[in-house]
C-alpha cells in the first residue's frame, strides 16, 4: 500500500490531522510545520526535519501520535524514524538553534507583501468588555468604524497584557471584515526597526518608505522599543506624517503614555498627542470571572464556578496570566485525567501568590534554581551557546522570569546576554504551550518556582 502513496500528499494530509489533534497553532507551527516526509517504504517512515532541536522535540513529543496517524492512515504498522536534513528548508531555521522566527505565533506581523496577518481570536466578539477597559474597547470600535476619521492617531497604553495587541487586531479585522480591499498592516515596532534596518543594509531604503506609505491602516505595536533608536525614529515620523497627511488611520500602542516614554523625540511625542489618548487598567475581579468564562465557553470547558472564582481572586493584574492559568489547571487536569474541581486547582495554582508577583524574586534566583534543576552553570545562560539542553532551560529560566518577577521583557532579554525581547516572548509561549502537553515538564517547573520561592 505504502508504495502508491505520494509522500508529499500523505504527510500534508497527516499534518493536517496533527494539527487537529494538537489544538496548538503553536507547537504545530514551530515544530511539525518544518518537516517533512523523505521516504515511506515498507512500513518505514523517514521524517526530515532542519534540525537537532526540532528533532529532539518531534521524537520525546510527538513520535508516538505521529506513528499512530501513520498506521491508521495506512492501516499497516509503520515505523517512524526522525532525521536532520537541512537542505531545501527556510535558512532561518536552519541557522537557528531554535526553530522560531522572532514573532511568536500568537502575533504574527504580516507577511513582506503586508498581507495582513492578524490572530483570528481577537476581535471585538471575543474581548470581554469591563470598566478597566470600557473606554478603550469604544474608542477602537468607534475607529474601526470610521478608519482615519473618528481619531487618527489613536493612541493605547497599558501593563502587560491588558489586551492592547487584542484591540488592535480586532481594529484591523473590523476593518477588513468592511472592506477587504484595504491594506492593513500590523506590526511591532520592533520589526519596523528591522525591516528599516536591513532596507538600510541592503539599500532598498526607497522601497521600504514606499512600502510603509501605500498603506490605509498602520497598526504598530509596543511602540516603546523605538526610544533611544534615533534613525527608526526618525523614519517612523516620515512615515507617521506621510500617513497622516494622505488621511489614513494609524493606530499605536505601548506600556505607557507618550509622555513617559524616555527618549521619545519630541515631535513625535507632540504627534502621538494629536488623536486619542487612551489606557487599559488591570481588570477588576468580576471582568475576571467574566474573560474566565468566555475563555472556558471559547475552548469547549467546563470549570466549575468556584475554580473560576479561585482563579479570578489568585490572579489580578495580566489577563495573559489569568488564561495561563485556566489553561494549566484544564491542562493538568486532562494530564492526569482527574475532574476540574477545587482540590485540583489549588494544586495547580498553590505557588501563585496572591495580588500578582512575588516581588522580591530576582532572575539571578531563577537563573540558579533552573540550573541546579537541570545541571547547568548558571554563566551559561547568558552565553552565546546554543546547546539543545541549555536552550531549553534558559526558555525555562525565561518563563519564570515573565510568570514570576515584574522585569520588562526587554529587561529579562538583557539579563540573559542581552538577548531580543521577541526571544523572550517566544520563551514563554513556548514553556506554556509546552507545559499543557507534557506533565514532566509542568512538574519540573511546579518544583523549581516552589524553590524559588520558598527556599
Ligand atoms: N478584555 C479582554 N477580553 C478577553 N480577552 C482578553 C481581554 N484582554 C486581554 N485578553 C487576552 O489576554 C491576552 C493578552 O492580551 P494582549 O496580548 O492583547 O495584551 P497586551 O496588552 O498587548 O500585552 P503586551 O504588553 O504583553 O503586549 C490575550 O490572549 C488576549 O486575548
Amino acid at each position: 500500500m505504502s508504495g502508491q502513496v505520494d509522500p508529499l500528499q500523505l504527510w500534508q494530509h497527516i499534518l493536517k490531522i496533527l494539527s487537529n489533534e494538537l489544538n496548538n497553532d503553536m507547537s504545530f507551527n514551530t515544530v511539525l510545520k518544518p518537516s517533512r516526509l523523505a521516504t515511506l517504504d515498507d512500513g518505514r517512515a523517514v521524517i526530515e526535519v532542519p534540525n537537532d532541536f526540532i528533532k529532539s522535540v518531534i521524537e520525546r513529543r510527538y513520535l508516538n501520535l505521529i506513528k499512530d496517524i501513520f498506521n491508521s492512515v495506512l492501516k499497516q504498522n509503520t515505523s517512524v524514524e526522525v532525521r536532520i536534513n537541512p537542505t531545501g528548508f527556510d535558512s532561518e531555521l536552519v541557522q537557528e538553534n531554535l526553530p522560531i522566527s522572532d514573532d511568536t505565533s500568537e502575533v504574527k506581523a504580516f507577511s513582506d507583501d503586508l498581507t495582513p496577518s492578524l490572530n483570528q481570536k481577537y476581535t471585538f466578539d471575543t474581548f470581554v468588555v469591563g470598566n478597566s477597559n470600557r473606554f478603550a474597547h469604544a474608542a477602537s470600535q468607534a475607529v474601526a468604524e470610521s478608519p482615519a476619521k473618528a481619531y487618527n492617531p489613536f493612541f493605547i497604553y497599558g501593563g502587560v497584557g491588558l489586551g492592547k495587541t487584542h484591540l488592535m487586531h480586532a481594529i484591523g479585522h473590523y476593518i477588513l471584515q468592511r472592506d477587504p480591499n484595504c491594506k492593513v498592516v500590523y506590526l511591532s515596532s520592533e520589526k519596523f526597526t528591522n525591516e528599516l534596518i536591513n532596507s538600510i543594509r541592503d539599500d532598498k531604503n526607497v522601497e521600504f518608505r514606499n512600502k510603509y506609505r501605500t498603506i490605509d491602516v498602520l497598526l504598530i505595536d509596543d511602540i516603546q522599543f523605538i526610544a533611544g533608536k534615533e534613525r527608526t525614529q526618525e523614519e517612523f515620523f516620515h512615515t507617521f506624517n506621510a500617513l497622516h497627511d494622505a488621511n489614513k488611520q494609524l493606530v499605536i500602542s505601548s506600556d505607557r503614555p507618550p509622555k513617559e516614554i524616555p527618549t521619545l523625540e519630541e515631535r513625535l511625542r507632540s504627534r502621538f498627542e494629536w488623536g486619542l489618548i487612551t489606557d487599559i487598567q488591570p481588570p477588576d475581579f468580576e471582568t475576571r470571572i467574566a474573560i474566565l468564562q468566555k475563555k472556558a465557553m471559547m475552548e469547549n470547558l467546563i470549570v466549575p464556578d468556584d475554580v473560576i472564582n479561585f482563579i479570578a481572586t489568585k490572579i489580578e493584574t495580566n489577563i495573559r496570566e489569568l488564561e495561563g492559568a485556566l489553561i494549566r489547571v484544564v491542562a493538568y487536569s486532562s494530564l492526569t485525567n482527574c475532574p476540574i474541581d477545587m482540590q485540583l486547582a489549588e494544586q495547580v495554582l498553590k505557588d501563585l501568590i496572591p495580588n500578582g508577583k512575588p516581588k522580591q524574586v530576582t532572575s539571578v534566583q531563577i537563573v540558579k534554581e533552573v540550573g541546579n534543576y537541570f545541571s547547568i552553570n548558571p554563566e551559561d545562560f547568558k552565553s552565546k551557546k546554543r546547546t539543545k539542553d541549555l536552550a531549553f532551560a534558559r526558555q525555562v529560566a525565561m518563563y519564570l522570569c515573565c510568570e514570576l518577577t515584574d522585569l520588562s521583557l526587554p529587561k529579562i532579554g538583557e539579563e540573559f546576554g542581552g538577548r531580543d525581547h521577541t526571544t523572550v516572548i517566544h520563551a514563554r509561549d513556548k514553556i506554556t504551550s509546552d507545559m499543557q502537553q507534557d506533565i514532566q515538564l509542568l512538574n519540573a517547573i511546579e518544583s523549581i518556582k516552589k524553590k524559588i520561592l520558598y527556599s
